[in-house]
């Protein structure tokens, strides 16, 4: 770990510390107007069991103790299951939060009690900057309606088909026509995370904004991506829960570089939608409803329409919520499906055997005489051993080290449990992924788990859980697979150099970053 990193990490720790000793009351409290002791037994609430919580801090000292001790908050919250069972409560200050780290009970409570549980614990700090519009940190009528809204307007631009499955492969095409020209002048080419980040970056920027990242525009992706990368460093339980007015003043720099990162993506993805609203307006720009070019021209078209409608119209059709959707869809799909690709091959590099087997599947569907052929999304029920190695990489990957909580706004009860209305509750993602009751020797990279088990593929929930589950997950699914498959299929990929160990280089943040230092090496395999 760098002297950089661990004094992120030091620093993350003693801020989580400050953060508990405690603010959460006050602020969740107020807003949500729940009185203190409404999860008092005699008002009928009966919460999991957990660490016995002291007056005002809650476990707040016992959380800082262990993720120091075990060097995490996944090994804290997995420490906490062995202990408690799949469902336990941990107060943060004197507020609970419950934590389950099995799918049946994830299922029970996000999915049958879905509706009850479709609000966020927003971070104040995030919806200072959302103004509660966009999907990511919103809530209510405003986040129902853009989540439904992307969601029509992804299957409108073909993702899930054969469209969307063209525009990832035009984009793997085109990168790999750069590492080609590379290896024909040397016969390998090294390969950074870089190329995962701007393959990710392009097909998601030319679905939202109808330009992929080339030449010219790559530097600016990356510089706004690093900007990014440097505010996750920093972003943990404590940002998720302290008032903007202590940011400001007490810690500015942090405030800043949270504030930065998010503006500078803001600002990225919305200059294009402000210039084409603007050209809209100018009548140069024309909108084609049936076969929209991107997300944008899609937002444009419905909040004409909306307008149209006069008083009757949606009001959450506007320039600024556009912008926020923009924000958040790049944001919430961009490092994590990166991520999983580098990580991916983090793997596979150090586990050639893995790498021969699906190379066989691959080859046996795909090079048929006279010539061979990409690997298609139709392929996937074809392809079992290359689904479970995607899985497995998933359930490694697990990009959450804390998921974000969600607020019951009725009683649920579940397992002889009561959770009364105004409690944080959440799958802990992280956790359940190397829960051993499901994950036989969790730490080990074994793809054939999900073959030998096949129930095991729908107790993985990378994407998380119920109403708020990830809105990009039928996009994320293609680009794994056809990234992961065409490249395995198209070079020899081996580890350049010694590869980083460390798949999670700020434990204590509430995102898992891996080292992102390593590098490949790609050479061509022949084809016939
Ligand atoms: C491998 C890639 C991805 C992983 C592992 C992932 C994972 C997740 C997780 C765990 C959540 C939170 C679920 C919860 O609160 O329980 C989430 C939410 C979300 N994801 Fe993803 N995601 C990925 C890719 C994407 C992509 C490609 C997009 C969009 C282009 C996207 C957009 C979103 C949005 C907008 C939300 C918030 C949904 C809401 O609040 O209603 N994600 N994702």
């Amino acid at each position: 770990m760098s002297r950089r990193q661990m004094r992120t990490s030091s620093m993350n720790l003693i801020l989580l510390g400050i953060a508990m000793a405690d603010m959460t009351f006050p602020i969740i409290a107020i807003k949500k107007k729940i009185e203190f002791g409404s999860w008092d037994r005699e008002n009928g609430s009966n919460l999991p069991p957990g660490p016995t919580p002291l007056p005002l801090i809650g476990n707040i000292h016992q959380l800082i103790y262990l993720i120091w001790k075990l060097n995490g908050i996944v090994p804290t919250l997995d420490f906490y299951r062995k202990k408690y069972g799949n469902a336990y409560t941990i107060w943060l200050g004197p507020m609970p939060t419950v934590n389950i780290t099995d799918y049946e009970m994830a299922h029970e409570i996000f999915v049958k009690n879905g509706k009850k549980c479709q609000d966020r614990q927003l971070a104040p700090v995030l919806e200072h900057i959302s103004g509660g519009h966009g999907i990511l940190a919103a809530n209510g009528e405003n986040w129902a309606e853009m989540r439904r809204f992307t969601l029509l307007s992804f299957r409108k631009m073909g993702v899930g088909s054969g469209l969307m499955e063209k525009k990832i492969m035009a984009e793997l095409d085109g990168r790999c026509s750069e590492l080609d020209a590379e290896i024909d002048k040397n016969g390998k080419v090294t390969v950074p995370v870089d190329f995962f980040d701007l393959t990710v970056g392009s097909v998601i920027n030319s679905l939202l904004v109808g330009k992929r990242f080339d030449e010219n525009s790559k530097d600016e992706f990356l510089k706004i991506k690093k900007m990014f990368d440097d505010s996750s460093e920093t972003f943990n339980l404590f940002d998720l829960n302290v008032p903007v007015w202590f940011l400001k003043w007490v810690l500015p720099w942090r405030f800043r570089i949270t504030w930065d990162a998010r503006q500078n993506i803001l600002s990225h993805v919305g200059k294009e939608a402000v210039e084409r609203f603007q050209k809209l307006k100018d009548g140069t720009y024309d909108l084609d409803s049936e076969e929209p070019k991107d997300l944008v021209d899609c937002f444009l078209a419905k909040m004409r329409s909306e307008n149209e409608k006069g008083q009757d119209g949606h009001p959450g059709y506007n320039m600024d919520a556009l912008k926020l959707v923009l924000h958040d869809l790049w944001l919430a799909g961009q490092g994590t499906t990166a991520t999983s690709l580098y990580v991916g091959f983090l793997k596979l590099v150090t586990h050639p055997s893995v790498v021969l087997k699906i190379q066989k599947e691959l080859l046996k569907i795909t090079q048929k005489s006279p010539s061979s052929r990409d690997l298609t999304l139709q392929d996937r029920p074809n392809t079992p051993y290359l689904n479970a190695t995607i899985a497995e990489i998933q359930r490694f990957t697990s990009v959450l080290n804390v998921n974000f909580w969600r607020i019951n706004d009725e009683l649920i009860s579940f397992r002889g449990f009561q959770v009364p209305a105004g409690t944080m509750m959440t799958a802990q993602i992280g956790a359940l992924h190397v829960n051993e009751q499901l994950f036989e020797n969790p730490d080990e990279f074994d793809p054939e788990r999900f073959l030998r088990n096949e129930k095991l593929l729908q107790q993985l929930i990378p994407f998380g859980i119920g109403k708020r589950s990830c809105v990009g997950e039928q996009l994320a699914r293609s680009e794994l697979y056809l990234v992961l498959g065409n490249l395995l299929l198209r070079y020899d990929i081996r580890a350049h150099g010694a590869l980083p160990t460390n798949m999670d280089v700020f434990p204590y943040s509430s995102a898992k970053l891996p080292d992102t230092s390593g590098k490949f090496e790609f050479r061509k395999i022949q084809k016939t």
